[in-house]
């Protein structure tokens, strides 16, 4: 078998014809925060992308930088101006933060109904109890991605890897909401690969360049990779994406599956923020 690509560039672009033409109807313009702390290029990068795709679609840039030793209280001060501010809807702290900061605390100042990157107490409390909110746009993206192809999930035996805030834990919430059978694996599970060949789809956000080999894939399952690691050869993921995706019968590539629909789900959340406010 030689599995279909999940296109996550060709998907994230009908995501985003989706919220210009919201934007447009909503008659007035969203603001975004993006609020980024030193010099992590990575970092760097996905927020010139997200910022440079903001604007492209309509919504006000109204970005924050601080230096790598800016203090937890001047950090604070400026998280709780933006959320006091009525020409700000979206508020979005990349991560990873320095070490000496803690993210926890400062996400905590986001006001539940600007956290466009869905990662606030509440905002998680909203998605574990059901109830309508903002969700991790990791995730959601994968979702769309999982729609897109037809893949069915009611009933599906679907398998987490990873049990971050931001990608595995939401992801096992949001599959359960659409009635999959969720099991999610993390570095103590014994027998990882067996528990990974029960999944109808495997989503896969442990961090670790070629955890998912090929002898961990059911023949026809659905296989999202949300790893990115930068090697000499290239941006590689946390699936063995030569071996697997001759045993799958869909997978995301990497670069240009999860990655790109982060950005475009980001865009849908500031649109759907906009809008309640
Ligand atoms: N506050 C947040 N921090 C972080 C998030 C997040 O959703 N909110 N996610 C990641 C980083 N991220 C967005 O912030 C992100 C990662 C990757 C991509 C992407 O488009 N990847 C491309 C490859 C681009 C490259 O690295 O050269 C791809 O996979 O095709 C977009 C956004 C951690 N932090
Ligand atoms: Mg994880």
């Amino acid at each position: 078998m030689t599995a279909a690509i999940l296109d996550g560039r060709l998907l994230a672009e009908k995501v985003v014809a989706r919220a210009t033409g919201d934007i447009a109807a909503l008659g007035r313009a969203p603001g975004l925060a993006t609020v980024l702390v030193g010099d992590d290029p990575a970092s760097a990068l996905y927020v010139r992308n997200k910022r440079r795709q903001c604007v492209a679609v309509g919504i006000r840039d109204l970005h924050r930088r601080f230096d790598a030793d800016v203090t937890q209280d001047e950090l604070a001060e400026a998280i709780r101006a933006l959320g006091d501010d009525p020409g700000v809807t979206g508020i979005l702290l990349q991560l990873p933060l320095p070490p000496h900061l803690d993210a926890d605390a400062l996400l905590a100042l986001i006001p539940p109904d600007k956290d466009v990157d869905g990662l606030t107490e509440t905002s998680a409390g909203r998605l574990a109890l059901g109830r309508p909110g903002l969700r991790p746009c990791t995730p959601l993206g994968v979702l769309e991605l999982l729609d897109a192809h037809g893949a069915t999930l009611s009933g599906a035996e679907a398998v987490v890897v990873g049990r971050s805030s931001l990608v595995g834990k939401p992801m096992a919430q949001l599959l359960l909401g659409r009635d999959a059978t969720v099991t999610v694996c993390h570095s103590r599970t014994r027998d990882l690969a067996a528990v990974c060949r029960r999944a109808d789809v495997l989503v896969v956000a442990a961090g670790i360049r070629g955890l998912v080999a090929a002898d961990a894939v059911k023949p026809g399952a659905t296989v999202i990779d949300v790893g990115i690691h930068r090697t000499p050869g290239g941006l590689r993921g946390d699936v063995d994406f030569p071996a697997v995706s001759a045993v799958a019968g869909a997978i995301t590539p990497v670069p240009g599956g999860v990655g790109p629909m982060t950005i475009a789900m980001l865009l849908a959340n500031t649109v759907t923020a906009a809008r309640t406010l």
